[in-house]
């Protein structure tokens, strides 16, 4: 079970004082090779059942009688101001805990306690969901910034560690809300019988073909299409909706955007999909700091930075100057100020004209893409009434 631990390496254990984390941890301190100087324990106490304490009392006393090293994080929070889910953000915390760690005691490897039960609620929670995943069910190995996680335990079920558990007078803690019913995995788990696990399993093993597939798929588009921060989409209404997502998807999280679907992923994933797939040429979506933007045949990624459009009244060609390149002085002369510099293509596409054309008509005359339109700044006169300079 425990047969990809190397004994010479060290570890941090996940232990949240539950029957697997526990389980786990009683299996490493009972091998022939342990050596309590290798594992160092990370407890995390949240304090959001009133209970907790006693969690981390069954923690505190198994180290203490393994004489093994403890790091609990105490978490002192007011949870009625919580915005996001509570297990979301309890996994970030502990996951950041877990770094803290790493570093504090050098140890780049996480033994973390889930079991087969786990792996197939969340393939259910996954198909239920529709989610684009890398791995259907839990992944034997993952990484999380530059820590190793590994999970020893995905072949146990939940009866049989709670069996041997009890068979050996093992204390753990019971999460209470584990049965609390408004969570959608609490609801799988109740009416999960483990006389199907055997073929669930077989399920989610062809899935993962199913998914390695689609995967080399997704990373030939995404290598024939793909420079840096934009994407070639002419060719994505070909690939079906769920290889769109996960070709979407794979593009953003390697960019330097990453963060952009850390939150509230599937929403923008699918808004993203439908500008790629509208007749439209040109369609932004803004988030907080950057730009995703429909450019014709394009999706370019864009920090906001890079775009500002800005209007500006100039009083002299030393004020214009701050936003043009002045070599053409042939013009500085021809200019009555004040006048209005700007690159707000939006705002002036179709009114006023440069010599009664639109910038729209203009630009498209000059096959300029919309990225492009925004950065070419104009000159309009005092009035407004109409462009008399296009840089
Ligand atoms: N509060 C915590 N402190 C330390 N590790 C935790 C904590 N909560 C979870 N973990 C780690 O993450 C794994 C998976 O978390 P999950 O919430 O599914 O477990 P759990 O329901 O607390 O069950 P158990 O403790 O029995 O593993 C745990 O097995 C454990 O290794």
């Amino acid at each position: 079970m425990l047969k990809e631990l190397d004994w010479k390496s060290r570890y941090l254990v996940a232990v949240s004082g539950g029957p697997d984390s526990i389980f786990l941890l009683t299996r490493i301190v009972a091998h022939e090779k342990f050596k309590s100087e290798n594992f160092v324990i990370c407890h995390v106490n949240y304090n959001y059942r009133s209970d907790s304490i006693k969690d981390q009392k069954i923690v505190e006393q198994l180290c203490h009688k393994y004489n093994l090293r403890l790091e609990v994080m105490n978490l002192q929070k007011d949870y009625k101001n919580l915005k996001e889910n509570f297990e979301d953000f309890a996994r970030n915390v502990r996951y950041n805990f877990f770094i803290d760690c790493a570093q504090k005691f050098n140890i780049w490897n996480l033994l973390v306690a889930h079991n087969l039960n786990d792996v197939i609620e969340t393939y259910l929670l996954q198909k239920i969901r529709n989610n684009i995943v890398e791995t259907y069910g839990i992944a034997k190995i993952s990484h999380y910034q530059n820590l190793k996680i590994i999970r020893p335990l995905l072949e146990k079920t939940k009866s049989s560690i709670l069996k041997t558990l009890d068979s050996e007078n093992i204390a753990y803690a019971i999460d209470s809300t584990n049965f609390d019913e408004k969570f959608l995995r609490n609801k799988i788990r109740k009416n999960l019988e483990e006389s199907e696990f055997q073929s669930y399993s077989r399920e989610i093993k062809l899935a993962n073909i199913e998914m390695k597939k689609m995967q080399v798929k997704r990373d030939r588009f995404l290598k024939e299409n793909q420079s840096e921060n934009i994407l070639k989409i002419n060719q994505l209404d070909k690939q079906s909706d769920f290889s769109q997502k996960m070709i979407i998807a794979k593009f953003i999280l390697e960019s330097p955007f990453k963060d952009v679907l850390v939150f509230s992923k599937k929403k923008l994933l699918s808004e993203i999909q439908k500008i790629c797939i509208s007749t439209k040429p040109f369609i932004l979506i803004k988030t907080k700091d950057n730009i995703i933007m429909k450019d014709f045949n394009e999706l370019k990624l864009i920090k906001k930075t890079e775009i500002q459009t800005k209007t500006n009244l100039v009083n002299s060609a030393k004020e214009l100057g701050e936003f043009i390149d002045l070599g053409e002085e042939f013009l500085i002369t021809q200019i009555n100020f004040p006048v209005w510099i700007s690159n707000d293509y939006n705002k002036f596409k179709t009114n006023p004209r440069f010599n009664n054309k639109t910038l729209s008509k203009i630009y498209s005359g000059r096959k300029k893409n919309y990225f492009d339109r925004l950065k070419i700044f104009f000159i309009l006169d005092y009035e407004q009434k109409s462009i008399l300079y296009i840089f």
